[in-house]
C-alpha cells in the first residue's frame, strides 16, 4: 500500500470575505476531510490572496447538473474541521457564480443537505431563497424533550434566541459589538450541552439606517466547523432578521440591511414570503492543490 498524490484543480471565492476553494466534484478527492483540514488552514494552507489571507473558511464540493433548466448543483461545503454543514449562505452564492460562469444562465437551484435553494443573478450581486428559518425545538435541534423554543435565555451567561436557518445559530444582541471578546464569549455558548449538534454564535447591534426605513445591524459571527471569526456568515444575518422580528426589536424580518467585517448583506423578502439574501462575490485565484489518497 503507497500513498498517491494527486493535482487538484481550484477556484478560490469569497461572497463578503467569507473564503471558499471551490473544486469540481467529479474530480477525485479520497478523503475530503484530510483536504479541507490541509488547504484551508489559516496559517498553512493555499498560498495568500491579494489581501494577504492564507487558507479558507472552508471547500465547497461543486457537481454541475446542465441538463436541467434552470441548471443544478450540488453542494457539499467540507469545513477546516473536516466536518460538513448542511448549508452556507455566502458559500451558495459564491457556488451560484461558479456555475453561471459556466452555463451563462442567471438562475441556478443549490441542493444541499438543508434543501433545494434557488440563486439567481442580480445587480448588486447573488440573490439566494433562503428558506423559512425555525424556531422549532426539535429542529435547532436543543437538548432532550424540551418542547418551548429558545427565546432571549441566558446561555453560559449570554442572552441568546436560537434559529435554525438551514444551520442553528445563536443570536445575541449586544449594544455595542466592537466590545464584544468575541474568542472568549462565543465557544461556551457554540459547545453548551443543551445543542447536542452545536451552534454558530451570532452578535448583532443594531445600528443608523442607511436606507430609510431599513433597519441595519452590524453583525460578528463565531462559526461552527472553523472554530473562530469569520469575516462573514449569511445564514447568522438571516438568522439576526429572523430573531429580531421574533422578539420585537422589528417589525418584520424584511428587508433588514446587515453590516460584516467582510461588507454588506442584505435580507428581502419574495413574493411567498421566503427570505432573500443579497450580496456581492468575488472569484480571486486558481491553481492546484495536492489531494491525497492510498493506492493499493
Ligand atoms: N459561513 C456560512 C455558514 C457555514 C456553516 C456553519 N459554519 C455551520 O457549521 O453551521 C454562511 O455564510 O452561512
Amino acid at each position: 500500500m503507497s500513498t498517491l498524490t494527486t493535482a487538484v484543480a481550484f477556484e478560490k471565492y469569497h461572497g463578503t470575505g467569507n473564503e471558499f476553494l471551490i473544486v469540481d466534484a467529479t474530480d477525485p478527492v479520497p478523503d475530503r476531510s484530510a483536504f479541507a483540514t490541509t488547504h484551508c488552514d489559516r496559517s498553512t494552507g493555499v498560498g495568500s490572496d491579494t489581501d494577504g489571507q492564507t487558507g479558507a473558511d472552508g471547500v465547497l464540493f461543486l457537481q454541475l447538473e446542465d441538463r436541467f433548466s434552470p441548471p443544478r448543483i450540488i453542494m457539499t461545503l467540507v469545513q477546516p474541521d473536516g466536518s460538513v454543514a448542511p448549508i452556507c449562505g455566502n458559500g451558495a452564492r459564491c457556488a451560484a457564480v461558479w456555475a453561471m460562469d459556466r452555463t451563462d444562465a442567471d438562475s441556478v437551484m443549490i441542493d444541499t443537505q438543508a434543501g433545494t435553494r434557488r440563486a439567481t443573478r442580480v445587480d448588486d450581486g447573488i440573490a439566494v431563497e433562503m428558506g423559512e428559518p425555525t424556531f422549532a425545538p426539535d429542529r435547532l435541534p436543543l437538548a432532550g424533550n424540551r418542547t418551548e423554543p429558545l427565546i432571549e435565555e441566558s446561555v453560559e451567561g449570554l442572552t441568546v434566541t436560537t434559529v435554525n436557518t438551514g444551520v442553528p445559530q445563536a443570536v445575541a444582541f449586544v449594544d455595542d459589538i466592537e466590545s464584544v471578546d468575541i474568542e472568549s464569549a462565543a465557544p461556551a455558548v457554540r459547545h453548551a450541552d443543551v445543542f447536542p449538534a452545536g451552534t454558530n454564535v451570532t452578535f448583532a447591534e443594531r445600528t443608523d439606517s442607511r436606507r430609510e426605513g431599513v433597519p441595519r445591524f452590524r453583525q460578528r459571527s463565531y462559526e461552527r466547523g472553523i472554530e473562530g471569526e469569520t469575516q462573514a456568515c449569511a445564514t447568522g444575518s438571516v438568522a439576526i432578521a429572523a430573531a429580531a422580528s421574533r422578539i420585537g426589536l422589528i417589525e418584520s424580518a424584511a428587508p433588514v440591511d446587515i453590516s460584516l467585517p467582510g461588507g454588506e448583506l442584505r435580507i428581502s423578502a419574495t413574493d411567498r414570503g421566503e427570505l432573500l439574501l443579497t450580496g456581492a462575490v468575488t472569484h480571486e485565484f486558481d491553481g492546484d492543490l495536492a489531494a491525497e489518497g492510498v493506492d493499493d
